[in-house]
């Protein structure tokens, strides 16, 4: 098997996660991802985002075990669902670990801060996390679509300080997502990013596609070869300092993938970064 070079963020507790991450949501929601995962692999991507609630970690396990890849050299993140009537929060991470086909995940994320804040268990939730932590089931632990004052909560009292918290992020919500950034940043708390490619693949003829068209050719031309909007969407997020959670349902689209990361960090001189070979 071929070695590629992965581009990680050494996370609060010492354990590196790769930049670029293939998710099974959005696109692939309740889909069978095997074959995607499987291919996303093969192209060098080795951070794999599941979550319980998209319905398909057996076949992001199915993904993996074709790969023939070995676990070490695999990122697996999966989620927290937002409501586990009748279960704890280690029997639900269990079952994860029983559909993935892992006896451990990388990354546990509680997926959605909502019913614990309701309900007043946000303190709660978060003590059962470090539980399955220290019991060795995932290796680090964090959240995701946390708010600060979210994360104020959950950081009063606790032993273990959240790795990630996995948000939206692309430019049409930073005023939204910039306090959050910054707190994350504060409390050595790794931002990672969904919905990166918002304006490329879901708002199109906004008011920043002319900006990201002049930003595009001028990288284009110092570049001399092909740059597309979406990489300097990556680029952007990167130098926010943010994980990219991205995905696709198109098979050509792998190899951009891949490049895009190649491109986006390259030029860049990072402290952040480290470069490792897989
Ligand atoms: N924690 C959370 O609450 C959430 C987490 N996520 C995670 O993040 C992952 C990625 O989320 P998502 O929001 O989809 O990420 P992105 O914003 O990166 O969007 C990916 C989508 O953009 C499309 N795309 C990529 N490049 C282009 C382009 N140049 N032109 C047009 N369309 C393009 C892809 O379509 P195509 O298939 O055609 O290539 C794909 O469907 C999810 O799979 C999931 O793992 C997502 C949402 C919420
Ligand atoms: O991951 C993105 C979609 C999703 C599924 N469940 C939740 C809960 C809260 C926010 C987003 C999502």
């Amino acid at each position: 098997m071929t070695k590629t070079t992965t581009h990680t963020i050494t996370l609060n507790n010492g354990v590196r996660i790769p930049w670029l991450a293939f998710g099974t949501g959005t696109a692939l929601y309740g889909r069978n991802a095997a074959e995607f995962v499987r291919v996303a692999i093969e192209n060098g991507i080795t951070h794999l985002d599941g979550a319980q609630a998209y319905a398909n970690e057996d076949t992001l396990g199915a993904g993996i075990k074709a790969s023939g890849k070995s676990r070490s050299e695999l990122f697996i993140v999966t989620k927290l669902k937002s409501s586990f009537p009748g279960k704890t929060i280690k029997q639900t991470l269990e079952e994860s670990l029983n559909k993935l086909g892992v006896d451990y995940v990388d990354l546990f994320l509680i997926h959605d801060p909502t019913p614990a804040r309701k309900e007043g268990k946000l303190k709660e939730w978060w003590k059962a996390m470090e539980a399955v932590q220290k019991e060795g089931l995932v290796k680090s632990i964090g959240v995701s679509n946390f708010t600060v004052q979210d994360l104020k909560e959950v950081l009063d009292g606790a032993e273990i300080v959240p790795a990630v918290n996995q948000i939206e992020l692309h430019p049409y919500v930073w005023k939204a997502a910039e306090p959050i950034v910054n707190f994350n940043k504060q409390h050595g708390i790794v931002t990672a990013s969904y919905g990166g490619q918002t304006p490329v693949a879901r708002v199109q003829g906004g008011p920043i596609d002319e900006v990201l068209e002049r930003i595009r050719e001028r990288l284009e031309k110092t570049r001399g070869q092909p740059v597309t909007s979406g990489q300097v969407l990556s680029k952007w997020l990167l130098q926010k300092g943010a994980i990219v959670v991205t995905t696709t349902s198109k098979s050509e689209r792998y190899m951009t993938l891949r490049k895009q990361e190649r491109n986006c960090i390259r030029g860049f001189s990072c402290s952040m970064f480290s470069v490792n070979e897989r």
